[in-house]
């Protein structure tokens, strides 16, 4: 995996990854498939980032706009009005990283202004500008794989082989992020469990999730709450496959994962202490 331990500068709030790493979600949205309007308030929101921030969240992502399947775009006005608020009161009051979820130029810009040291993008970087933003901020970028938009990515999705389909994207997208002068050690991959794929679909991409640290950039895994996991419980209700995103983040963890983006902050981590502590017994020499 990495011969020496990479730690992300994310606006000069380090996260190091000698280990996965909990990433909090804040969705300051109405209507995020998992906790929509739960925190759509800039004070909900900023009190909900500080409690992920005392169950040991290591990095803050915040985000205006979901982008579960059906999800239509949010304005550009409207994203603004939401995040900005939140990251700036959320930078001020703790000192975790603070990722920002967006996929516009201009709220990236305005996120790391305000104090957001890391770009979550669910687009990779493909809007139109956002690969010039991203090279200019020269913070960490997370580059996930969608096909298609929100809209209709669960349409039926379709690959000939949905693990080298992911991973040529996503290779393609560091390519892309390193002409356009963002350096490597700030870039983040993320196959992006859910946009635009059918459980078969995440279980393969879940199985094989060792494949992206080929690539040679730490991994990001976010199944949490996702409809993959309610399907194989039988939660119908997002807030209840907790367990279920344990197990599968647990299983992502073992297989090169460096960084979980999760609701439920306190129960991963408290998973993630006995897996460290197993992680960490030396093993006897095979000679
Ligand atoms: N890098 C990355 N970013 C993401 N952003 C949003 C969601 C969707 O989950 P959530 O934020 O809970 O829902 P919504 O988009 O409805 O707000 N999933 C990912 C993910 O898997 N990886």
């Amino acid at each position: 995996m990495f011969d020496t331990v990479a730690t992300l500068d994310c606006g000069g709030r380090s996260l190091r990854l000698d280990r996965p790493r909990v990433m909090g979600i804040v969705n300051v949205t109405p209507d995020s498939f998992s906790d929509g309007g739960a925190h759509a308030t800039v004070d909900a929101a900023v009190a909900h980032g500080m409690l992920l921030a005392e169950e040991g969240a290591d990095v803050l992502d915040v985000g205006g706009e979901s982008t579960r399947p059906g999800a239509a775009e949010v304005p550009l006005e409207e994203e603004l009005r939401r995040v900005i608020p939140v990251i700036e009161r959320l930078a001020a009051k703790t000192s975790l990283p603070i990722s920002v979820d967006t996929s516009k130029p201009d709220v990236m810009r305005a996120a790391v202004a305000a104090g957001a040291g890391m770009l979550n993008d669910v687009y990779a970087l493909r809007r139109e500008g956002a690969l010039d933003a991203a090279a200019e901020l020269g913070v960490p970028v997370v580059l996930m794989h969608m096909l298609g938009e929100p809209r209709s990515m669960q349409d039926e999705p379709r690959y000939d082989d949905v693990v080298g389909d992911v991973h040529r994207f996503l290779a393609e997208r560091i390519f892309s992020a390193e002409m356009a002068g963002i350096a490597k050690k700030n870039i983040v991959v993320d196959p992006g469990f859910g946009f635009g794929k059918n459980r078969d679909h995440n279980l393969a991409l879940l199985a094989q999730l060792h494949r992206f640290t080929e690539l040679g950039v730490p991994v990001l895994a976010g199944l949490s709450r996702k409809k993959t996991i309610g399907e194989l419980t039988g939660r119908e209700i997002a807030r209840d496959r907790v367990h279920g995103s344990i197990a599968a983040h647990l299983i992502a963890a073992q297989r090169g994962a460096m960084l979980l983006r999760v609701h439920d902050v306190a129960a991963t981590v408290d998973a993630l202490k006995v897996w460290n502590a197993v992680a960490a017994v030396p093993m006897p020499r095979v000679d």
